[in-house]
C-alpha cells in the first residue's frame, strides 16, 4: 500500500483522544513551559529554522471608543516542519495573529517574516504573489468554489499562480486525501469531510511552506475531525511541510506539537506534546475566573 497520508488517518483514529506526536530534543512531555523568549532583536538575527516569526506585533481595530486591541506586542516563532495549535479565549487574537502571519491583514507596529521575507514591508501584489507561492489554507467554512468540480478546485491555486497542470500530480492529490474517485464531483455533492478533504489538497497542491488553518476542524463532526487533523499531521510528518492552526477544541490541538496559547491580545505561555486533558486545563485557566485569567 502506497505510504499516504490517509494511512496514518487510520493509526490516529485508532486512538483518538492521545496523540503522541513528535520525538524532538525540544519536545517537553506534558510540561507548560513559560512562551519562548523571542525579542524584536531576533529580526535580522535569524534562527535556523523557523519559517514564520512575528515580533513586536501589535494590531488595533477601530477607533475612539470603539478601538479594540486585538494584538498587543506578540513575540511568536513557529520553526519549519512543526504543527502548531493557536489557542486561546474568545476574542484573545488567534485569528488576527493567524491574519497578520499570512499577510492577510497588515500589522500596526512590529515585524512579520515568513522565511525571512518581511511580509509587514511588501506591497499588497508582492504579498499575493508570496501567498500564491508560499501559503495554503485552509477554513472551517472550507471555501471552495460552488461551480467547480473537487479537481478543478484543487487545481485552481495553480491556474491563478500560472502555473503548468500536472494532472499525475492532482491525481497523486486527489489520492493523498482520499478523494481519487470524486474528482470529478462538486462540493455540493460531498459531504463537509470530504469537502474539507478537497480544501486540503488544494491547500497542498503549491507545495506550500506554510499551511494555515482557522477552525479547520470546527464544521465537522468528531470522527471525519479526527480524520482531517491526521492528514494534516501527516502533512508535517511526510512531507515537511509547516502548519499552524487556530483552533477552540482541545482534541483538535493534541493532534499538534505545540500549542501557543493567547490572552487578550498576548501570547502567555505554551505548550509541548500536548494531549486534550492537558491543554483542557490549561485552557479552563485562562477562561473567566481561571487562575491565569484572574491571578488575584
Ligand atoms: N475586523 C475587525 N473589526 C473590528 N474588530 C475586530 C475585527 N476583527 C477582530 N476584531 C476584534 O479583535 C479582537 C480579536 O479578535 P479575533 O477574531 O482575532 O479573536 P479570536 O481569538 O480569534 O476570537 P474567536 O475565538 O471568538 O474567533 C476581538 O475583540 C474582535 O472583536
Amino acid at each position: 500500500m502506497p505510504r499516504t497520508a490517509l494511512a496514518s488517518v487510520r493509526r490516529v483514529t485508532d486512538a483518538p483522544d492521545r496523540c503522541p506526536y513528535g520525538k524532538g530534543e525540544r519536545v517537553f512531555r506534558n510540561k507548560v513551559l513559560p512562551a519562548r523568549a523571542s525579542s524584536p532583536a531576533f529580526v535580522g538575527a535569524e534562527r535556523v529554522g523557523d519559517i514564520v516569526r512575528l515580533a513586536a506585533v501589535h494590531k488595533t481595530y477601530g477607533r475612539g471608543d470603539n478601538r479594540v486591541q486585538a494584538l498587543d506586542g506578540v513575540d511568536v516563532d513557529f520553526e519549519a516542519g512543526t504543527f502548531t495549535a493557536i489557542m486561546g479565549p474568545s476574542g484573545s487574537g488567534k485569528s488576527t495573529l493567524l491574519q497578520c502571519a499570512a499577510g492577510l491583514d497588515r500589522v500596526d507596529a512590529g515585524q512579520v517574516l515568513l522565511d525571512g521575507a518581511p511580509l509587514h514591508d511588501l506591497s499588497e501584489r508582492a504579498l499575493t504573489e508570496l501567498r500564491r507561492e508560499h501559503m495554503g489554507f485552509i477554513f472551517q467554512s472550507f471555501n471552495l468554489i460552488p461551480a467547480l468540480t473537487a479537481r478543478q478546485n484543487v487545481e485552481l491555486p495553480l491556474r491563478l499562480a500560472g502555473r503548468e497542470i500536472d494532472s499525475e500530480a492532482i491525481d497523486r492529490g486527489l489520492a493523498e486525501v482520499g478523494l481519487a474517485e470524486r474528482g470529478g464531483h462538486r462540493p455540493a455533492e460531498l459531504s463537509g469531510g470530504q469537502q474539507q478533504r478537497v480544501a486540503i489538497a488544494r491547500a497542498l497542491v503549491t507545495r506550500p511552506k506554510v499551511i494555515f488553518g482557522d477552525e479547520p476542524t470546527g464544521a465537522l463532526d468528531s470522527r471525519t475531525a479526527r480524520e482531517v487533523l491526521a492528514l494534516l499531521r501527516g502533512v508535517v510528518e511526510e512531507h515537511g511541510q509547516t502548519v499552524i492552526m487556530v483552533t477552540h477544541d482541545p482534541v483538535a490541538a493534541s493532534y499538534s506539537q505545540r500549542v501557543v496559547f493567547l490572552a487578550d491580545g498576548r501570547v502567555i505561555g505554551e505548550l509541548f506534546e500536548p494531549t486534550a486533558e492537558t491543554v483542557a486545563l490549561r485552557m479552563a485557566s485562562l477562561e473567566p475566573g481561571g487562575s491565569e485569567a484572574n491571578p488575584c
